[in-house]
């Protein structure tokens, strides 16, 4: 495949519990985005943008059926002609509240959501959230692409499942606080090495309470290369992708050609 694709990462703060402000914040950056004299293919922001980590008033605070942020993003995509892969949000259902990214088009069509399988039980996630329970399987602009939320990373069968269905591309929003970025590097490298896809991933940045998120957006290519790299700043972090490189890694090394799952499968459940 010759496709390339032109992608936004909005480095952002979030303020805990302010819905208005972070929607707000999160409008002035995406206009800035596509204001770009070299305007993205697709945009990508943080995990929980909208409420932040306020799990002890999430039930209130969370976007009702994800209403609220599908009318931004959808409009938004189509104004602009742009596709949106948005961040998570807490997304109040009938059952609880889920940690969901809404994805769109060009035409601001819904394409899918995905809600985070893994709940992360040191910050108490598994307390007041619930887990998703598919996979987020995605096409942007014919490319085949996943979705995974922050922790999801450290679940190597996860992204393997994405990339067997045909993922070159993996789209990750997070939270991931200081001090693990040698963490956060590793996995998401490890991640695109392994199933020789591209990883496009969106850490916020900022400081709520007492933990600091360190920022370190990155894109990593299938050769687990690092395209392009952000800071701790405010930041948006702009590059391209081709799509050619995960043919070329893939013909190099053919580890899907090589896998053994009916080894594994006898472990691997
Ligand atoms: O796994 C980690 O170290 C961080 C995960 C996390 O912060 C999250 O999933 O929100």
């Amino acid at each position: 495949m010759t496709q390339k694709l032109k992608f936004a990462i909005i480095q952002m703060n979030v303020k805990v519990g302010d819905v208005a402000h972070n929607m707000k914040v999160l409008q002035e950056k995406l206009n800035k985005a596509v204001a770009e004299n070299d305007k993205p293919d697709v945009i990508l922001f943080p995990e929980m943008w909208n409420t932040g980590y306020a799990l002890t008033e999430i039930e209130e605070l969370a976007d009702i059926e994800g209403q609220k942020t599908i009318e931004l993003l959808s409009t938004f995509a189509q104004t602009h002609n742009v596709n949106i892969v948005g961040g998570s949000i807490s997304q109040k259902k009938a059952d609880g509240v889920y940690n969901t990214i809404f994805a769109f088009d060009r035409n601001g069509e819904l394409i899918n959501d995905y809600s985070k399988l893994h709940l992360f039980r040191l910050m108490d996630e598994e307390k007041y959230l619930q887990a998703g329970n598919e996979l987020g399987n995605l096409e942007i602009d014919g490319v085949q692409a996943g979705m995974m939320i922050c922790y999801d990373i450290r679940f190597p069968e996860l992204a393997r499942s994405l990339a067997l269905e045909g993922a070159q591309v993996l789209f990750v929003p997070a939270q991931w606080p200081k001090p693990r970025l040698h963490h956060w590097r590793t996995l998401l490298t490890a991640r695109a090495i392994e199933n020789q896809m591209y990883v496009v991933a969106c850490n916020r940045m900022g400081q709520s309470g007492d933990t600091e998120f360190f920022g370190h957006s990155m894109v990593i290519d299938p050769w687990g290369e690092i395209v392009v790299e952000a800071g701790e700043e405010d930041v948006i972090l702009t590059g391209e992708i081709d799509l050619s490189v995960v043919d070329k890694v893939r013909s190099t090394i053919p580890i899907f050609e090589d896998r053994r799952p009916q080894l594994y499968e006898r472990v691997v459940k």
